[in-house]
C-alpha cells in the first residue's frame, strides 16, 4: 500500500473532515459545529494521508499559547482531529502522522504539544503524559447547602443572552488564564466555542443560558449553563448542567455557585469539567452527595525539552540532573541540568551524573505541576539516583493550583 502524507490543502477540507467524522462513528457534526471547526482549521499545520484520492488519515495542530506554572503563555501545538480510516488501521498511519507532526512542531519552535485523547491508551507511546485531570460531579442540591464568604451579597446577578454576554465572559476568562496552568489563551474565533449550542444536542435541556455576576457595574464572574426540567411523583427534580464558569474573586465565585445550586425546581447541578481543586468543594455542606469523579484531561508532550523546562518557574529552588529517555524525539534524550526557582530556570546539556532518570512521558505528566514526580516514582516510572533529588524535584515541579484545561479542542 502506498499512501501520500501531505499538508492539507484548503480545497481538501470536506473529504478530510468527512474521514474524521467516519472514524468517530460516522454521524455528521451539526452544521453549526462543522462551520466552527472549518473556520478554526489551520490547513498549513494539518496533515492528510491519501490513498489515491481517498482520505485515509487526518491530524491537525492548532496554534495555542498554554499557561504554565509561573504564568508564562508558551507557544504550543494543540494536536487535534486525529483519525485513520478503519480500512487502513494498524498499518502505522497514525505513527507516520505523529512523526511528521512532532518534527514540524519542533521546526516551528513550539516547545510543547498537547491534546485531549479519545482513548488515553493511544498517545503514551509518542511521549505524551497525562498532566491534568478534570473533575466531574453531580451535586444533590436538594440536600447540599452552600456556605458563602463575606461579600457574596454585594455581588449582583443578571441574566444575559450568551451571545451578548460573550465579550464580558471572555474578558473574565482571559484574566484567569495566567493564574492556572493548563488554560489556553484564546485566539480570535475561539470565543465561539463556549457558545456552540445545536438544538439537536440539548438532550431535552434548554438552550444555553448565561448569568453574569457584577460588582459596581463591572462583570466579575459568569456561568454558561442549561437547565433540564423534569417532574417525578414527588414533584420537581430538574437538573442544571454547567457548561463553563469563571470568577475573579471568592465572593463573585460563591455568588455564581449559590445561583447555580439554588435554582427553584432544580434538584441537581451536573458538572462535566472543572479543576480538581475547584473551591466549591469547600463551600458545600456534604461533599459525599456531590458524586465526585476524575478523568484524564490534557496530555502534554515536551517537544523542545530545554525550552519547555525554561519556560516555567519552580515552586522551590531546584538543581538536578535529569536523565531523559525519548525514543520518539531522540533530540531530547540525554542528561540535562535543570536549575530553577520561583523566578525562572535554566536547562542545558551536561555530562554530570544523573540525579533522576525518567522518560519524556513522565516529564510531560509532571510539567504543569499537577502530577508529582514522587507519585510517578512510586509507580517505578522515575528512578532516584541521588538521595534527596526526588523530594527536591517533586516539591519544585508542584503547582499551588491544580492545572486544568477548561474545554476540549
Ligand atoms: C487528539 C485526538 O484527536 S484523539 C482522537 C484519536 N482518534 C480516534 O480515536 C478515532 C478512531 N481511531 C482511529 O482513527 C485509529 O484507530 C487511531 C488513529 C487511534 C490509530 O490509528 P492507526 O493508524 O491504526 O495506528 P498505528 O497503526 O500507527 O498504531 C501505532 C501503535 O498504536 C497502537 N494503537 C493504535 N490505536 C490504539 C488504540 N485505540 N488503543 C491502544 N493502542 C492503539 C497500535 O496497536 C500500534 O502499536 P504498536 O506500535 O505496538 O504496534
Amino acid at each position: 500500500m502506498t499512501t501520500d502524507l501531505r499538508a492539507l490543502r484548503p480545497a481538501e477540507w470536506e473529504p478530510w473532515f468527512r474521514q474524521l467524522e467516519l472514524a468517530f462513528g460516522g454521524v455528521p457534526e451539526h452544521p453549526q459545529e462543522r462551520e466552527l471547526w472549518k473556520a478554526l482549521t489551520e490547513c498549513e499545520r494539518s496533515i492528510g494521508v491519501w490513498d489515491g484520492d481517498v482520505c485515509v488519515g487526518t491530524a491537525g495542530a492548532f496554534t495555542f499559547r498554554l499557561s504554565v506554572p509561573g504564568g508564562a503563555l508558551v507557544p504550543t501545538a494543540g494536536v487535534t482531529m486525529v483519525s485513520v480510516a478503519s480500512t487502513h488501521r494498524r498499518r502505522g498511519i497514525l505513527t507516520s502522522m505523529m512523526r511528521r507532526q512532532l518534527d514540524d512542531v519542533f521546526a516551528w519552535g513550539e516547545p510543547l504539544a498537547v491534546l485531549t485523547a479519545s482513548e488515553p491508551a493511544i498517545y503514551g507511546r509518542f511521549g505524551y503524559g497525562i498532566a491534568t485531570r478534570q473533575l466531574r460531579a453531580e451535586i444533590d442540591t436538594d440536600r447540599v447547602r452552600l456556605s458563602v464568604p463575606e461579600g457574596t451579597d454585594d455581588v449582583a446577578l443578571r441574566l444575559a443572552p450568551p451571545e451578548e454576554a460573550s465579550a464580558a465572559c471572555e474578558a473574565v476568562y482571559a484574566r484567569l488564564v495566567p493564574g492556572r496552568p493548563g488554560m489556553l489563551a484564546r485566539r480570535p474565533g475561539w470565543e465561539r466555542l463556549p457558545l456552540l449550542d445545536p438544538p439537536e444536542e440539548r438532550a431535552g435541556g434548554s438552550a444555553l443560558q448565561c448569568v453574569l455576576a457584577e460588582r459596581d457595574g463591572e462583570v466579575v464572574g459568569f456561568a454558561l449553563y442549561s437547565t433540564k426540567p423534569e417532574w417525578g411523583p414527588a414533584g420537581p427534580k430538574g437538573t442544571v448542567r454547567l457548561r463553563h464558569m469563571g470568577a475573579l474573586d471568592p465572593a463573585a465565585y460563591a455568588a455564581v455557585w449559590r445561583f447555580l445550586c439554588g435554582m427553584d425546581l432544580m434538584s441537581a447541578v451536573q458538572v462535566g469539567n472543572r479543576p480538581v481543586d475547584d473551591p466549591w468543594q469547600h463551600l458545600v455542606s456534604d461533599v459525599r452527595r456531590c458524586d465526585l469523579r476524575e478523568v484524564d484531561g490534557l496530555h502534554v508532550r515536551l517537544v523542545d525539552l530545554p525550552a519547555a523546562l525554561e519556560a516555567r518557574t519552580y515552586r522551590a529552588p531546584v538543581d538536578v540532573v535529569l536523565e531523559v529517555d525519548d525514543v520518539f524525539c531522540p533530540w531530547n534524550t540525554g542528561r540535562w541540568r535543570l536549575s530553577g526557582d520561583p523566578k525562572g530556570a535554566t536547562c542545558s546539556r551536561t555530562d554530570d551524573a544523573a540525579d533522576l532518570a525518567l522518560s519524556v512521558r513522565e516529564l510531560g505528566a509532571a510539567y504543569l505541576g499537577g502530577v508529582s514526580l514522587a507519585s510517578l516514582a512510586g509507580a517505578g516510572l522515575v528512578r532516584e539516583a541521588r538521595q534527596g533529588a526526588l523530594a527536591e524535584a517533586s516539591l519544585a515541579f508542584g503547582s499551588a493550583v491544580a492545572p486544568w484545561l477548561p474545554h476540549g479542542f
